[in-house]
């Protein structure tokens, strides 16, 4: 992590950097740049053993012009307001970029799971969703999971307002179990959508996935996907890094026997079929495609200069600071941003909250396909706004969102 540059640091420079890029006066700039309602609430948690401790929780709604707040909920011990916030509004203009009827939003709790028991983590999901229950719902905000948490934790949050409220109400998550009015492909879609990006990208110079090697940090629901993906679409991935440090093979990981090992409870670093390699080390590897799929600030401009890849395609959030990204454009380094390369995961977050509104399921095949087009039809708006006006593809994905959110408010007018 930078430590220098914060993630909402970031977050502002790039909107400030987009808004002078549209020439908005300095009233637009601060309305796109305020959070339209911040809710801080109190988690007291009865551990298993009856001690009570005190968490705190947050959820932003950085804007909602163009549909209801969406984003995700993080559980760790580096949640803050400012971090919520800065996700919040990357998460703004991800849904704009991708044409989602969405606004931004993202909720967090500053607690590391890690070190809670399962019936813990339940009650803590519960009493989160009963404070901010006001300002949620499936034509208010829609919760996703995010670091730290998963699947069951989009059903507890799920069955807690149903039963607030009285009735089954699966629109409120999205990133549920299939049983429970999940979508097929979710699990999947963030880092599917990465490579769908990465692909896109290495086209652009006549490049195809079989051609590369790839080195991805971050083994979660990001990581470990866009490695199958990267893998099964021919790529060669030589190292894998979680937060305990990870693995490499030049020759190429046999990325079955690792996601294998993983299954088994297996850390990354210990994978016997590779040899161990450090998070640092793995952001300077000799590889063609480098994915940061992890945690915010890892390419700054100390980092940034070390980097050999020829492609950055980011699937964490905020994983290169403003600094981080100017050294790896004057090195002539492609970065896909975030809010265009891991919008994947939002758009069949889409996807499912359009089928649990309606009560009817689509085939895994169906969600793919549509999937791909939405990721194609995005990264091939923002290539070309790129190429037109002579910008970066984060510069470009960020007009772009930028743009259509601040359309949004001026045809809607400002009330009253
Ligand atoms: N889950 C989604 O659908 C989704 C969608 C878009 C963006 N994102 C972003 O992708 C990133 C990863 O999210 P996730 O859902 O995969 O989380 P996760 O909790 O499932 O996985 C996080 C991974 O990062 C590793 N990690 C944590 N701290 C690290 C560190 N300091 N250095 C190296 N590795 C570290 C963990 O060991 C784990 O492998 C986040 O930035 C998140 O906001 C997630």
């Amino acid at each position: 992590m930078s430590g220098v540059t914060s993630p909402l640091t970031t977050a502002q420079a790039q909107l400030a950097s987009a808004v002078e890029i549209l020439g908005y006066s300095p009233g637009l700039h601060e309305m796109l740049a305020t959070p339209r309602r911040e809710m801080n609430v109190a988690v007291p948690l009865r551990r298993d053993t009856g001690e009570i401790v005190m968490f705190h929780g947050y959820r932003v709604q950085h804007n909602i012009s163009r549909g209801p707040g969406k984003g995700g909920l993080r559980y760790a011990a580096s949640v803050d307001i400012d971090e919520v916030r800065a996700l919040a509004m990357w998460m703004t203009w991800k849904c704009a970029v991708v044409d989602v009827p969405y606004g931004g939003a993202k909720g967090g709790v500053t607690i590391e799971p890690s070190q809670y028991s399962s019936a813990e983590l339940e009650r803590v999901t519960r009493r989160y969703t009963s404070e901010i229950m006001p300002i949620i719902g499936p034509e208010r905000d829609i919760m996703a999971s995010d670091i730290g948490t998963d699947e069951q934790t989009m059903a507890w949050v799920m069955d807690t307002y149903s039963v607030n409220l009285g009735y089954t109400i699966p629109g409120v998550t999205t990133g549920k179990p299939f049983a429970v009015g999940g979508s097929l492909g979710r699990a999947t879609a963030t880092g599917r959508g990465v490579v769908h990006a990465a692909e896109a990208a290495l086209a652009e110079d006549g490049v195809t996935l079989p051609e590369v090697t790839a080195a991805v940090q971050g083994f979660g629901k990001v990581g470990s996907h866009a490695v199958r993906w990267l893998h099964e679409g021919g790529a060669r991935v030589v190292a894998v890094t979680d937060v305990d440090g990870g693995t490499r093979a030049d020759g190429g990981l046999d990325v079955p026997a690792l996601l294998a090992h993983r299954a088994q409870g297996g850390r990354v670093a210990d994978f016997p079929g590779g040899t161990p390699v450090s998070n640092a080390e793995l952001l300077a590897l000799d590889v063609d495609l480098l994915v940061p799929a992890a945690v915010e600030g890892v390419l700054d401009e100390t980092t940034a200069a070390g980097v050999k890849a020829r492609w950055v395609v980011e699937g964490a959030n905020g994983p290169t600071t403003p600094e981080g990204d100017r050294v790896l454009a004057d090195r002539g380094i492609v970065v896909v941003p975030d809010i265009l390369a891991n919008a994947g995961g939002v758009v069949v977050s889409y996807f499912e909250w359009v089928q649990a509104n309606q009560a009817y399921w689509w085939t895994a095949e169906e969600i793919a396909d549509r999937l791909a087009l939405r990721m194609r039809t995005a990264y091939d708006a923002v290539s070309r706004t790129a190429r037109e006006q002579s910008l970066s593809l984060r510069d470009a994905a960020l007009t772009i969102g930028v743009q259509r959110v601040a359309e949004a408010h001026q045809i809607r007018g400002l009330y009253p």
